[in-house]
């Protein structure tokens, strides 16, 4: 799904990303930990064609970057996004919101059929947002953003869903019900494969079958959720001695 190879990015003669490699493969579900500043958005704008690698090789979806038509490319990946929200129209209805997301647009330009708003609303009944359809956007909750975003890339029926970071500013109850509506995505037959990048192991579920954890702009280790998941490991990626709780299939951290 999705291959990188040796990927170098510099701005002002900041080091970016350095020598990264990534390899999603189909059936995988990844989850990206890493600190403030350490690449994870930048690789994500990497991947959605956005900015180019000063070196190195990028395949997504079985198209090779350089050789490729981005825009059209794009429209089989989902990704949401705190930066893709000050692009909305945040007088725009929540259904127009999600209508928009089947156009690859950020407003709704198109006329629509009956059955694509009984598409749209199908969707948000799924992510328990129905309610909200004719609400505008600007009334929402943080929450009832996130899920309406999410809605929106779904209606798109994308390959690669990219979240990044959907809980941050979430209050603990919001935050579990959107992690439980993102895990429903992970377990849907034939639905994408998720790339959700996060600072909070907590966050990283079950259905993550493998972790990348960054730094620096490297990959510091890429692997299977439970050989990730470790004090360990998680202790020398972080630098302080972590703890790690299991409980319900979850690593909660503590911090000796
Ligand atoms: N266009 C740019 N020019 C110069 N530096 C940049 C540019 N874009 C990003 N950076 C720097 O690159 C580093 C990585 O940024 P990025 O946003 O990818 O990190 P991140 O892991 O997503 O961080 P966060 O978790 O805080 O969102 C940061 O130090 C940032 O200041």
């Amino acid at each position: 799904m999705i291959h990188i190879e040796n990927i170098h990015l510099y701005r002002n003669d900041k080091k970016i990303l350095n020598d990264l490699s990534w390899h999603v493969q189909k059936g995988q579900h990844w989850a990206i930990l890493g600190l403030n500043g350490s690449g994870k958005t930048t690789l994500l704008k990497v991947i959605n064609g956005y900015i180019w690698p000063n070196e190195g090789k990028v395949q997504v979806l079985g198209e090779t970057y350089g050789k490729t038509y981005i825009p059209k490319l794009r429209t089989r990946i989902g990704w949401v996004s705190n930066a893709m929200i000050d692009n909305f129209n945040w007088q725009d209805n929540a259904i127009e919101i999600v209508l928009s997301g089947k156009f690859g647009a950020l407003r709704l330009f198109n006329d629509v059929t009956e059955e694509e708003i009984d598409h749209a609303v199908s969707i948000m009944e799924h992510f328990h947002c129905d309610h909200l359809a004719n609400k505008s956007f600007e009334h929402l909750s943080q929450g009832e953003r996130q899920r309406v975003q999410i809605a929106r890339a779904i209606m798109a029926d994308p390959e690669i869903l990219i979240l990044d970071e959907p809980c941050g500013g979430l209050d603990l109850i919001e935050r579990e019900n959107l992690l439980q509506t993102i895990e429903q995505i992970a377990q849907a037959e034939n639905g994408p494969t998720l790339i959700y990048v996060t600072h909070h192991v907590e966050e990283i579920l079950p259905c993550f079958s493998h972790v990348l954890l960054m730094k620096d702009g490297k990959n510091v280790e890429a692997n299977a959720r439970e050989v990730v998941l470790t004090d360990e490991l998680l202790s020398d990626f972080f630098g302080r001695e972590i703890s790690l709780q299991i409980e319900r299939e979850r690593a909660w951290v503590a911090i000796k």
